[in-house]
């Protein structure tokens, strides 16, 4: 099916996310959109699949005009999005994912709609449909025991069953391992040369270049440029899209490394159980110098939550010890883990990292109540308990210039794109730290906030600040890591020294081929 979008605009009060926007979609064909953090490609995406609603433009489906206001019109059109984070139910069996949507919209589609008779059917449907695609999905495990991975491919499995042809990838490969990349960039090569159109909305480049046939770079709701991908060196093109992204080159820093056998040990944890509700982790001895970074790579629940979590006591380990700077901090309260210089940045930014409906200047204010209430457990502290709204302001019109967030001190944190929350997390952290337990800190972001939070991290392992890290992102491990954990069914390797490793070996690893 044959997309085109033509001259689209669509505003948030003052933002103006998308302006003029104009794009073809070859049926057959895998079409990129790129761009930098807030850029507007998601506002983009859910105009053509229904979440949103434009001001103003025209949706052209095969040349004949659609009118596409909610996703139940664009399913019913043939348009269907894979959402960056999955819109499904985990509590739910795979099969009962598999049918959501179905009975409200099968007589729209012409499909039958569920009961028993047919449901055999239906799971013989999902069945083939898993085939097809080398996905490995069982009808009645329960959603919530699948990976990230397995979730799209179900997701895509559904919109397939509900009749799309236009498929809208939203940074589908965040937070899926290697092999489930692998598989689903064959799956979406096999849906073009079945003559569907993809949309592929990404950040990665190299992504873009293995998938794409063409792509459209935006820029503050803009378009920046077409380009043709096929066939063009790979060198060139990268930097042509960042020029065309950012308006500028960005300087890509050399591997990461500290000298670690210099510093202080910060963290040592030894004869280390924690159970969590799917595994329990076993972890003999470890030590983290002062200023080292330490990647844990593995897939999805692996362990690697479950160490963080216990080091940033949010969990209480079974048994063992976890110090930090010489104080044993095992079992103490969460509290004393954060005044001992330890903070926690999820991988969750909107449920568990910031407060939704609370402003940027709101998050401030707590952030320095927070650091009252501290100061006040000091007897000697005279600290008042009113906060001071327009010192906060002053200091949040000062963090929205040093950490570069686009947003406001009134915006709601929910309402600034993906990367700004980030920067807003990260400007939110205490000055002085020992140890930061980080969980997918790039998730989602555009190569140049990427660079930047790792400067701002590296320039703290500087001045002695540990990190902790995990990322479904294998070059991020290899390229920030001193050392590797590799994780595996509660298994964890020896830290491995992150020179010593490739992409592929990190890979085996991961696979649970430990040397
Ligand atoms: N519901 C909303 N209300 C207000 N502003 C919004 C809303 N959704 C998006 N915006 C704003 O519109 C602009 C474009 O956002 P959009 O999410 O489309 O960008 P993006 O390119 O997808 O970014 P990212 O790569 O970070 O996901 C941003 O400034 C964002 O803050």
């Amino acid at each position: 099916m044959k997309v085109e979008l033509s001259h689209i605009y669509k505003s948030f009060g003052n933002v103006k996310a998308n302006q003029d926007i104009s794009m073809t979609v070859e049926a057959g064909s895998v079409y990129g959109i790129l761009g930098e953090n807030g850029a507007g490609k998601s506002t983009l995406s859910k105009v053509l699949s229904g979440f949103i609603t434009k001001d103003a433009g025209k949706i052209l489906l095969d040349g004949i005009e659609v009118d596409i206001k909610t996703p139940a019109d664009a399913i019913c059109a043939g348009i269907g999005m894979l959402h960056q984070d999955p819109l499904d139910f985990p509590s739910l069996s795979v099969f009962d994912n598999f049918m959501a949507g179905r009975s409200t919209l099968s007589k729209k589609i012409g499909r039958k709609r569920v009961n028993t008779n047919n449901r055999h059917d239906l799971i013989k449907e999902l069945r083939q449909l898993c085939a097809a695609f080398g996905f490995d999905l069982h009808p009645s495990d329960r959603l919530s025991n699948l990976t990230v991975g397995e979730r799209q491919q179900l997701e895509i499995l559904r919109l397939l069953s509900l009749g799309v042809k236009t498929l809208i990838l939203d940074e589908p490969t965040t937070g899926i391992s290697a092999s489930q990349k692998k598989a689903l960039f064959t799956a979406v090569k096999q849906l073009a040369s079945e003559g569907k159109s993809i949309i592929f909305v990404s950040h990665k480049l190299e992504d873009v270049e293995e998938l794409c046939d063409r792509l459209m770079v935006m820029r503050q709701g803009q378009v920046i440029g077409e380009a043709e991908v096929k066939g063009r060196d790979s060198a060139e093109l990268a930097s042509s899209l960042v020029e065309m992204m950012f308006g500028h080159d960005l300087a890509i820093p050399a591997k990461h490394s500290t000298s670690i056998e210099q510093t202080a040990p910060a963290l040592v944890i030894q004869d280390l159980q924690i159970d969590g509700d799917r595994l329990s982790l076993q972890i003999d001895k470890l030590t983290v110098q002062s200023g080292e970074i330490i990647g844990l790579a593995g897939l999805e629940g692996n362990g690697q939550q479950l160490l963080l979590l216990a080091c940033a006591g949010l969990l209480k380990p079974k048994s063992g010890k976890i110090c930090l700077n010489d104080l044993d901090m095992t079992n103490r309260a969460y509290r004393n883990f954060l005044k001992s210089g330890i903070a926690y940045l999820p991988a969750d930014r909107l449920q568990d990292g910031l407060i939704r409906g609370l402003s940027i200047h709101e998050h401030f204010m707590l952030r320095q109540s927070n650091a009252k209430s501290n100061l006040e457990s000091n007897p000697k502290s005279h600290a008042g308990f009113l906060i001071n709204w327009s010192d906060t302001r002053k200091y949040t019109h000062q963090a929205i210039e040093t950490f570069n967030i686009r947003g406001k001190p009134s915006t709601r944190v929910e309402k600034l794109s993906g990367g700004n929350q980030q920067r807003t997390q990260i400007s939110l952290l205490p000055d002085q730290l020992s140890l930061l337990l980080m969980e997918q800190p790039t998730r989602g972001l555009d190569i140049e906030s990427t660079l930047w939070i790792w400067k701002q991290m590296m320039e703290r392992c500087e001045q002695g600040m540990s990190i902790l890290f995990i990322s479904s992102d294998l070059d991020e491990i290899l390229q920030y890591s001193d050392r590797i954990l590799v994780f595996c069914g509660g298994r964890v390797s020896q830290p491995i020294d992150a020179k010593t490793l490739t992409v592929d070996k990190l890979g085996q690893a991961i696979g649970g081929k430990f040397d």
